[in-house]
């Protein structure tokens, strides 16, 4: 579904992705770790196609199309969808409307107060997007605009930040459903199976995990100064940098 190949990508005369590979497949989740200032929210910034961030070497592939230079509304429109982890006020804009337009390529109309009821929302329907939204009102905006755009290729950039724990399940759950579509898998499936049934893609950052309790992730990575290293499951990554730091992912990478 994305192939990421010797991305590399300058903000002003700034690298900060210094050849990252990548892929990901049809169903498969893939964490991102990484230290602050790594380069984690770039790489999602620059897939999504941000214009601060400039490829200046690499290639960016979505199911089979060349995305590297295409504009942010193509993206959208084959099929990617992005939670920010800190998206901006925008004043004039109500949610609702907002809720709409990302459902706008849907066959069927969506009915917006169903939907923002599923993740507690409907009450902030008439208030413009973020305008003094809490942590976690921001976090359940984005993922009601992800839920209304169904996404095939979700982009997480840290869902658990500013999340008490109660929403953090509603949150959790929530990420799961939409990467696993409208089926819940059935436990008695193998994890082939499984992955063969789910179409969505995730992409996600953590820097907690919180979010591994509630999902199903195949792999995982460390992002450190712009380079990927220290394949491995995720909840073996998280472990890892809990007794030793992100300072001993830098042997991996000599
Ligand atoms: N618009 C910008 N102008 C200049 N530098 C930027 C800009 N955006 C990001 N950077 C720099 O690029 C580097 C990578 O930032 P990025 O936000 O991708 O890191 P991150 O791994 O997501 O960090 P965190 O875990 O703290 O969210 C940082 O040093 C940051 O200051």
């Amino acid at each position: 579904m994305l192939l990421i190949e010797d991305l590399h990508v300058s903000i002003d005369d700034r690298q900060v992705l210094k050849g990252v590979s990548l892929e990901i497949q049809d169903g498969e989740t893939f964490i991102l770790f990484g230290p602050n200032g790594s380069g984690k929210t770039s790489l999602l910034m620059t897939l999504m196609g941000f214009a601060n961030y400039n490829v200046t070497k690499g290639k960016i592939t979505f199911k089979g199309k060349d995305i590297t230079h295409a504009p942010i509304y193509e993206r959208a429109r084959l099929g990617i969808g992005m939670s920010f982890q800190r998206p901006p006020t925008i004043h004039g804009l109500k949610t609702r409307h907002l809720i709409s337009m990302c459902a706008h390529h849907r066959d069927r109309e969506v009915d917006v107060d169903a939907l923002a009821r599923k993740v507690n929302f409907d009450q902030f329907l008439e208030r413009d997007i973020n305008a003094g939204f809490s942590g976690g009102e921001i976090k359940r905006s984005e993922l009601l605009q992800l839920m209304a755009q169904k996404p095939s290729l979700l982009l997480f950039d840290e869902p658990e930040s500013g999340v008490d724990l109660e929403n953090m399940a509603l949150i959790g759950n929530t990420v799961r459903e939409l990467l696993n579509g409208s089926q819940e898998p059935k436990l008695d499936l193998s994890l082939k199976d499984l992955r063969a049934k789910r179409h969505t893609s995730g992409l996600i950052i953590t820097h907690t995990g919180y979010i591994l309790d509630y999902i199903h992730a195949d792999r995982g990575q460390v992002l450190h100064d712009g380079v990927l290293c220290c394949e491995a499951s995720p909840r073996v990554i998280l472990e890892h940098i809990g007794k030793f730091g992100y300072k001993e992912c830098v042997r991996c990478l000599k």
